[in-house]
C-alpha cells in the first residue's frame, strides 16, 4: 500500500462512501496519471465536469488532489478536485478571437507546491529586476519563494551579485548554485524534505532541467527513454510531469509552467495584463488614474463585474512593484558603476533544445 502522505496528502474530514483519494501526476490531453494508495492508475474526468465547470479552473491539474471512483479494471473516474492551496495559472486567449470577447480564460498549470524556486543565471543574463517581477509572480501563486541563482561557475565572484540580490529582497532566501559540480546544492536541503512540492519558474536555458537532474542524481530524460524501450506502456517522450526526488520532496515540471518562464518578464507581465488595460481606452479623460474620476471604465467595469476586482489588485500591485524595482535597480545600476563582474565568455545557448 502507497502512503499518499508521501505525495503531500493530508487528508479530508470526511471521506464520501466507494470515493478514493489521489494526486495528479500527470496530464496528457484528457487523460490523468493519478498517484493514490494502490498505486498508480489511469483516469479520465466524470461527465459532470464538462456540464458544469463554467472555466477550465475548475478542471484538475498536474499537483492536484482529486477524489475518484477506482475502476480496477479500466479508466478510473475523477469526481472532485480538492481545495488547492497554492496555483500558478497563465491567461490563455486561445478560445477567442483577438478583440472579440473581454473574458480570457485561465488555464491552471501546476497546484499544491510549498515553494516556488526562482531561477536565475549568474552569467550575462543577470537582472535583478526580471527577478523581483518572477517573485510577484510567485507571491501570488501562494507557494513559498526561494531565489536560486545559477551557474555560479561561470563568475568570477558569485558572491559580488549574491549580495547584490539579498539586498535588494532582503525577505526571501536566496541561493547561489552550480548544477554541473553541485555546488550550493545542499543549501536546497531545508525546503526539499518528504512531502514537499516545489515549483521551478524562470527563463528558457537558466538550467532548470540541468538543477531538476541534479536533484534527482540522474538524468530524468535519460531515464524516461530506457522506460520506453523496455516497453511499459508510455507512449511519451518527455519526463514525468510530478516527479519524487531521492530525497522525498517533489518536483512539478509541466509543460505550462515552462511557457510561464519563457517570456522575459519585461514585457511579458505588461502582456498579461490586456484585458485590464483595453478599460483605459474609455475612460472621459486620457489622464485617468481610475480613482475616483467621473466617467473611468476601470471603476464601471469593477462595479458591474466584468473586470475582476482580483485582476485589477493584481494589476495594481504589479504597477508598484515595478515601480518599486525601477527605483532599486537605478540604485544599483549607481553603484555598480564600471566594474565588470561577470564573465562574457559565456552567450546562452539559443532554443535549440527540445521542448517538453
Ligand atoms: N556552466 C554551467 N552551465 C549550466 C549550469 N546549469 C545549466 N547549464 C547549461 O545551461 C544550458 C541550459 O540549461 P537547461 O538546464 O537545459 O535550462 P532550462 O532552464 O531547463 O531550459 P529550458 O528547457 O529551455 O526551459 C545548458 O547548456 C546547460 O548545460 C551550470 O551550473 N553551469
Ligand atoms: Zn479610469
Amino acid at each position: 500500500m502507497m502512503d499518499l502522505k508521501a505525495y503531500g496528502y493530508t487528508g479530508i474530514e470526511v471521506m464520501p462512501d466507494g470515493l478514493l483519494p489521489g494526486r495528479v501526476t500527470e496530464l496528457r490531453r484528457e487523460r490523468f496519471t493519478v498517484m493514490t494508495e494502490r498505486g498508480e492508475v489511469t483516469a479520465v474526468l466524470k461527465g459532470a465536469f464538462y456540464r458544469s465547470a463554467q472555466t477550465r479552473i475548475d478542471f484538475p491539474c498536474v499537483g492536484d488532489f482529486v477524489l475518484l471512483h477506482d475502476n480496477e479494471n479500466g479508466d478510473s473516474l475523477i469526481a472532485t478536485v480538492l481545495p488547492r492551496r497554492s496555483k500558478f495559472s497563465r491567461a490563455d486567449y486561445s478560445g477567442h478571437a483577438a478583440g472579440y470577447a473581454k473574458t480570457v480564460l485561465e488555464q491552471v498549470v501546476a497546484t499544491n507546491f510549498d515553494y516556488v524556486f526562482i531561477l536565475s543565471s549568474l552569467n550575462a543574463d543577470f537582472n535583478v529586476t526580471r527577478i523581483m517581477r518572477y517573485l510577484t509572480q510567485a507571491r501570488q501563486s501562494g507557494g513559498q519563494p526561494v531565489v536560486i541563482l545559477t551557474k555560479a561557475d561561470l563568475v568570477e565572484d558569485y558572491n559580488l551579485l549574491l549580495a547584490e540580490v539579498i539586498q535588494s529582497i532582503p525577505d526571501v532566501p536566496v541561493h547561489a548554485i552550480c548544477s554541473h559540480i553541485g555546488l550550493g546544492l545542499n543549501k536546497l536541503d531545508p525546503y526539499l524534505m518528504p512531502g514537499k512540492t516545489v515549483v521551478f519558474l524562470g527563463m528558457s536555458g537558466v538550467g532548470k532541467s540541468s538543477l531538476l537532474n541534479a536533484l534527482a542524481e540522474q538524468d530524468i530524460m535519460k531515464v524516461q527513454a530506457i522506460r520506453e524501450i523496455d516497453s511499459r506502456g508510455r507512449h511519451t517522450t518527455t519526463h514525468r510531469q510530478l516527479f519524487m526526488l531521492p530525497s522525498g520532496a517533489m518536483v512539478i515540471d509541466t509543460p505550462g509552467m515552462r511557457e510561464l518562464g519563457l517570456f522575459d518578464a519585461d514585457e511579458g507581465i505588461r502582456a498579461g495584463f490586456t484585458d485590464v488595460e483595453e478599460w483605459f481606452a474609455q475612460c472621459r479623460f486620457t489622464d485617468c488614474r481610475h480613482q475616483a474620476e467621473p466617467g473611468c471604465a476601470v471603476l464601471a467595469a469593477l462595479a458591474n463585474g466584468s473586470l475582476p476586482r482580483e485582476r485589477w489588485e493584481h494589476y495594481v500591485a504589479q504597477q508598484q512593484e515595478n515601480k518599486d524595482v525601477r527605483n532599486k535597480t537605478s540604485y544599483l545600476n549607481r553603484q555598480k558603476g564600471s566594474k565588470t563582474i561577470w564573465s562574457k565568455q559565456t552567450k546562452k545557448h539559443g532554443g535549440g533544445r527540445n521542448r517538453h
